[in-house]
C-alpha cells in the first residue's frame, strides 16, 4: 500500500493554514488575557509573525526540550506551513512554553481556562450522570458501553478548538453521530483482560471527569485491572491534562460528596490508595515524534497491555497524521504493533481511517466539514 504524505498546512484551504492563521493568534491573545500581571515580556510571538515561523532548535534547558529538539531535527529552517501540521503544531506550543518561561516559574498559562472548564464540568456532570445506574454493586456491559460513550463525548470540551468556536457542536450524544461503534467488540475482549490498561489522556475539565468515571466503571467491571494513566509534560493545546490538572481534577470530584452515583469517587480514592490507578508522564508526549513499538516501549506500554487512546492529538499520533484516504483499513495504516488500542475520539482534523467507501462519499456531500467539526465520534477498536 501507499504510504500517503503528512498533512500539511501549506493549501490555503486547509484545516492546518486556518489553525496557524486564525486559532494560534486566537491562542496567543488569550493567554495575554488571562495572565494580566504575568510576566509575558517575552511573548514574541505575535510580534515576530506566525507566518512567518522557521522551525529551531529550542534552548534545551532540560530533558524535554532536548527529545522535543530531535525530534524536529529533519524540519529545522524550514517555514512553518512547510512541515507537516502536526510537527507546526507541536513547535507552537513548545514555543510558548519556551517564551512563558514555564520551565523555571511552572506556572500553567492556560490555567484559568481549564479552571472554568473543571468547574463547569463538576456542575454539569451531576446532571449527565443522574439516569446512570446507582448500583455498583452490579456493573453490566451496557453500564460500560454508557461509560464509554460518555467519556467519548467528553472530547469534544476541547478548548483549543471551541474556544473560538464559541460553542460545542448540537447534537452531539445522538448515536448516528458515532461512525465506528465497537463498544460490544471491546468489552468482549475486556471481560478476560488482565493487566495494566493504559490510558493516554487528553482534555483537562469535562473530558478528564468523563475518562475518571470511565476508570471507575472499568476498576469495578474487571477486578483483574490495574490502570496506568499518562499525562502531559507541559501545558499544550490548551487544554491537555497535566499532573497538575489530574491532582486539582481528583480534589474537586472528592469535594462534590452529594454528586451521584454517590460512591464512585470512593472507587477512584480506593484504587488510588491501592495503586490500581497509578499516573506517569514522558517527554514523549510533547515531542514530535509519532507512536511507534519503539516509542511504547520508552513508556513502559508492554506487548500485549491494552491501551485506551482519547482524543484527536493521540489518534494523530497513531497513523502518523498522513492523508490516509478515510476508508483505509485502521490495521493497515496504525504504526504499532504490540497493542490492542481503543480510539475515543471525536473528529477534530483532516485524519480518519476504518470507514466504509460509501459512509466516506456520503459524509463529503452532506457534510463538507465532517472530519473536522468534531460533531462525529468514534469508538474503535484496534486488535492488531
Ligand atoms: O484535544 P484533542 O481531541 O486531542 O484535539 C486536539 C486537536 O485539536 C486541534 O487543535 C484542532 O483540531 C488539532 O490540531 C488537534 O488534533
Amino acid at each position: 500500500m501507499m504510504i500517503p504524505d503528512y498533512i500539511r498546512s501549506s493549501d490555503a484551504d486547509s484545516f492546518g493554514r486556518y489553525t496557524i492563521c486564525s486559532r494560534f493568534p486566537k491562542i496567543v491573545n488569550d493567554i495575554i488575557e488571562n495572565n494580566k500581571g504575568a510576566d509575558v515580556r517575552h511573548l514574541t510571538i505575535l510580534d515576530e509573525g506566525i507566518s512567518g515561523l522557521k522551525i529551531k532548535t529550542l534552548v534545551p534547558v532540560d530533558d524535554n526540550v532536548a527529545l522535543f529538539n530531535a525530534s524536529i531535527e529533519p524540519f529545522l529552517n524550514q517555514g512553518i506551513f512547510d512541515v507537516p501540521f502536526f510537527t507546526a503544531e507541536l513547535f507552537f506550543y513548545q514555543l510558548l512554553a519556551e517564551q512563558l518561561n514555564y520551565r523555571v516559574n511552572g506556572l500553567d498559562y492556560f490555567s484559568t481556562l481549564k479552571n472554568r472548564s473543571l468547574s463547569d464540568a463538576i456542575e454539569l456532570i451531576s446532571g449527565r450522570l443522574a439516569p446512570f445506574p446507582m448500583d455498583w454493586g452490579a456493573i453490566t456491559p451496557e453500564h460500560v458501553v454508557q461509560s464509554l460513550h460518555f467519556a467519548l463525548w467528553g472530547n469534544l470540551a476541547d478548548l483549543s478548538l471551541f474556544t473560538l468556536a464559541k460553542q460545542s457542536p448540537k447534537g452531539s450524544f445522538s448515536p448516528e453521530r458515532i461512525l465506528i461503534d465497537d463498544s460490544i467488540a471491546f468489552i468482549e475482549f475486556f471481560r478476560s483482560y488482565r493487566g495494566t490498561v493504559h490510558v493516554f489522556l487528553d482534555n483537562a475539565g469535562y473530558e478528564l471527569v468523563s475518562d475518571l468515571y470511565l476508570i471507575a466503571v472499568l476498576l469495578l467491571a474487571n477486578p483483574y485491572c490495574k490502570i496506568k494513566a499518562h499525562v502531559k509534560p507541559i501545558p499544550m493545546f490548551v487544554s491537555d491534562t497535566t499532573i497538575n490538572d489530574w491532582q486539582l481534577t481528583l480534589a474537586a470530584i472528592s469535594d462534590r460528596k452529594e454528586m451521584p452515583p454517590h460512591n464512585w469517587r470512593f472507587v477512584l480514592e480506593s484504587a488510588l490508595t491501592e495503586r490500581r490507578i497509578s499516573l506517569t508522564t514522558d517527554p514523549f508526549w510533547s515531542s514530535a515524534y509519532h507512536f511507534s513499538d519503539h516509542w511504547l516501549n520508552v513508556l513502559n506500554v508492554d506487548p500485549g497491555e491494552l491501551i485506551i487512546c482519547k482524543g484527536d492529538l493521540n489518534y494523530r499520533r497513531f497513523f502518523e497524521d498522513r492523508a490516509w484516504p478515510a476508508d483505509t483499513p485502521t490495521e493497515a495504516a496504525v504504526t504499532t504493533t504490540t497493542a490492542p488500542i481503543l480510539f475515543l475520539r471525536t473528529l477534530k482534523s483532516e485524519i480518519m481511517t476504518g470507514l466504509q467507501p460509501t459512509t466516506v462519499q456520503g459524509l463529503h456531500i452532506t457534510e463538507p466539514d465532517w472530519l473536522i467539526a468534531g460533531k462525529y465520534g468514534i469508538i474503535q477498536f484496534s486488535m492488531r
